[in-house]
């Protein structure tokens, strides 16, 4: 396998995983892009960063984009380069919005693009190793896939499917300033759960499928949850009061992720979007991505 291009541009979007009920699983691509320019060259690795991780990331190596470049090639036979690499970061950091997801899905849908036969990385193949880097599927899926996905495991590896989103969903997300990585938010979650909390959340996340798909009647209680959010809620405490208290309020509001970042699965009205930025969280209205990760130029 030779690589037929020197430079690839990616645009990947961020994404909100669980939705409530479905860890692990459920997830959905938002209109928020980083973007991603991958060079081949004979010399060293470099990276320069612009937006969110401007300063904070690896500039060589190590930076998670170049480490999912490099897994691709290696999947596909390719040799491997010198890679320049210039990255736009639009989606923040640490806050439960996909970061990670859209960097190795931009790494790797890169190395694809970069091949003199893409067709050796196929979508399967790309969920699979960005899997492998994740540790699971559900921000990988829809970064790929775009809308919303439903994604699952079994001994072949990991599988996703697009679930139909009605056109009139209008996700707003709630970003507080304080990060909290995902190990972190994982390490809190106890290894069993009860059978009846599991019975719950496979109700709620069935429901959840209809609401998407325009039963917003349902979505109060498809967004319920009783597997992480409980467990989490110590660990970003003004994430739980604000999701205790919008739910309150009938919005349907869930922890994006694994937080600290809050998605309600509806446009906030104007009064309660300020009320929140005068509490310090950062509103969003990015509408949902219905497309994933593609090349641009
Ligand atoms: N665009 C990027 N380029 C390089 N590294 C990144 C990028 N985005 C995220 N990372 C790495 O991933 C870390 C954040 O990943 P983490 O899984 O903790 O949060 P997240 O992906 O933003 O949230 P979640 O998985 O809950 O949606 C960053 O601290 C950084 O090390
Ligand atoms: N399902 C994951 C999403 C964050 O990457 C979690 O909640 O830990």
């Amino acid at each position: 396998m030779r690589l037929a291009r020197d430079v690839v541009r990616v645009r990947v979007p961020a994404t909100s995983a669980n939705l409530g009920p479905g860890f692990d699983s459920l997830g959905l691509a938002l209109g928020v892009w980083d973007e991603v320019s991958v060079r081949a060259v004979a010399g060293p690795t470099t990276v320069r960063v612009v937006g969110e991780g401007d300063g904070a990331l690896p500039d060589g190596e190590e930076h998670l984009v170049v480490r999912a470049v490099r897994l691709g090639l290696d999947r596909a036979g390719a040799p491997q380069a010198g890679l320049e690499l210039v990255c736009h970061n639009a989606i923040p950091h640490g806050r439960g919005m996909g970061s990670s997801a859209a960097a190795v899905v931009a790494g790797l849908v890169a190395a694809r693009a970069l091949l003199a036969e893409p067709e050796a990385l196929d979508d399967d193949a790309l969920l699979d190793l960005a899997t492998q880097l994740e540790g699971h599927p559900d921000n990988a899926a829809p970064a790929l896939l775009g809308g919303a996905t439903a994604a699952w495991e079994d001994g072949a590896g990991p599988h996703a499917a697009r679930i139909p989103v009605s056109g009139d969903l209008r996700p707003t997300v709630l970003v507080p300033q304080a990060q909290l990585l995902t190990h972190t938010a994982r390490a809190v979650l106890p290894t069993q759960v009860p059978h009846a909390d599991a019975a719950f959340n496979a109700a709620r996340s069935a429901l959840l499928v209809l609401a998407l798909g325009g039963r917003s009647d349902l979505l109060m209680a498809a967004t319920e949850d009783r597997l992480h959010q409980g467990y989490r809620a110590d660990a970003m405490r003004g994430t739980a009061e604000a999701v205790r208290a919008l739910r309150q309020a009938g919005w349907p509001a869930v922890v994006s992720g694994a937080g600290p970042s809050v998605l309600v699965l509806e446009r906030l009205d104007d009064a309660t979007a300020r009320t929140l930025e005068q509490h310090g969280w950062r509103v969003l209205d990015p509408g949902v991505a219905t497309s994933g990760a593609h090349l641009v130029g």
